[in-house]
């Protein structure tokens, strides 16, 4: 079985710099590249990433660059970059890339533009590498701490998924393999589109009856869009799929909950977007996932009002309106 000794995380962002100190921690020589120079520069100096995880001391082993060559030794690679950002980065980082090395894509989200998911973002940027999804509940801070988490590594070849869940994985990291990569994608990025929803019942005060109808009723929205792309239903109901999306609804520290519940509170979403550096990935990804559900004849009433929302054609107030004035109909398709 393979094994890899020397990992790449491409984007440090807190993602990133939770994986590179779980890895590190895992015994892998952790190579990490930084889009800002100051990440570099406080990741090396300070051995912490005082931009994107203050608080969270990191394994001294760990080395930041923002030149990819610099990466170019390394057998493994985690694509950690937001997924807006992730095809130009992947194109730089192709002839850094070996043969063979596997990418574990970490971002949780659809492309705008073309609608593509992670892994063809990577087919086409670096076909020559081997795709994996690592997706689940985990807040970032919580695995920098070594708090519990469990998550999913969707790889085809078992072998490689495990060679990968032994590089990053811990105690208290734990990775549980999938072969189905579709599913493990859909899932991270549908429900950071459902807890901008959640933020909204709550910022609009609706109640937890109304949020515990957002999260089941948004699981049937993921499921029929994760069946429609290929998803199998049993990895869209596991950690990858129900088990983020209720982390994600449930935490306001969650970006894309917060960003709802400040809409639910009457602030504009340039207001909320601007006070950040930090990503709120369901923002982009919302008319992907409408888009790409009118591909596919899915219906996806609750995604399409977040989308609606966030592009200003329609207030909080009338897109509740709308979906509650929604016909009575069954449960299950
Ligand atoms: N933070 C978490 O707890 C967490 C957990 C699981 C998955 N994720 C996913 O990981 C991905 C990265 O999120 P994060 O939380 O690490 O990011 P972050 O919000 O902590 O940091 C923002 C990231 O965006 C990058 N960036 C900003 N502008 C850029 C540009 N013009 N070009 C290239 N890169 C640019 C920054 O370098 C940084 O890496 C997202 O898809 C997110 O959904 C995050
Ligand atoms: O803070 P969020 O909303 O980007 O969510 C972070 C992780 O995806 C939770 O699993």
């Amino acid at each position: 079985m393979a094994s890899y000794q020397t990992i790449g995380v491409i984007g440090a962002g807190a993602w990133g710099t939770a994986l590179a100190q779980s890895a590190a921690q895992a015994g892998r020589s952790v190579k990490i590249w930084a889009f800002e120079p100051e990440v570099v520069e406080a990741i090396n100096t300070a051995h912490e990433n005082t931009v994107f995880l203050p608080g969270a001391p990191l394994n001294p082993s760990i080395t930041a660059s923002s030149d990819p060559s610099d990466l170019s030794d390394c057998d493994a690679f985690l694509m950690v970059a937001p997924a807006q950002h992730a095809r130009g980065i992947l194109a730089r980082f192709a002839p850094h890339i070996a043969q063979g090395a596997p990418v574990l894509l970490c971002a949780k989200g659809f492309e705008r533009e073309s609608l593509a998911l992670m892994t063809d973002v990577l087919r086409e940027t670096v076909p020559h590498a081997i795709p994996a999804v690592l997706s689940g509940p985990s807040f970032a801070i919580d695995v920098a701490k070594g708090l519990p988490t469990a998550v999913t590594l969707a790889c085809e070849d078992r072998d490689t998924g495990e060679a990968l869940m032994e590089a990053v994985g811990s105690q208290t990291f734990r990775p549980y393999w999938s072969g189905d990569l579709v599913g493990a994608e859909v899932g991270g990025s549908v429900k950071n589109v459902l807890a901008i929803a959640a933020g909204i019942v709550e910022g609009r005060g609706l109640g937890k009856s109304a949020h515990a109808a957002l999260i089941a009723r948004g699981f049937a929205e993921m499921t029929r869009l994760g069946l429609a792309l290929g998803a199998k239903r049993e990895t869209l109901t596991g950690l990858c799929g129900l088990g983020d999306l209720v982390l994600t609804c449930s935490s306001p520290q969650s970006r894309n909950m917060s960003c709802g519940l400040a809409l639910g509170q009457g602030q504009t979403l340039e207001s909320v977007l601007g006070a950040r550096k930090a990503v709120t990935e369901g923002v982009a990804t919302a008319p992907a996932v409408v888009a790409l559900a009118k591909t596919r004849g899915v219906d996806m009433p609750i995604c399409a009002a977040v989308d609606a929302v966030l592009a200003g054609r329609i207030s909080v107030d009338d897109a509740i309106q709308a979906l509650l004035n929604r016909p009575f109909g069954p449960e299950t398709d």
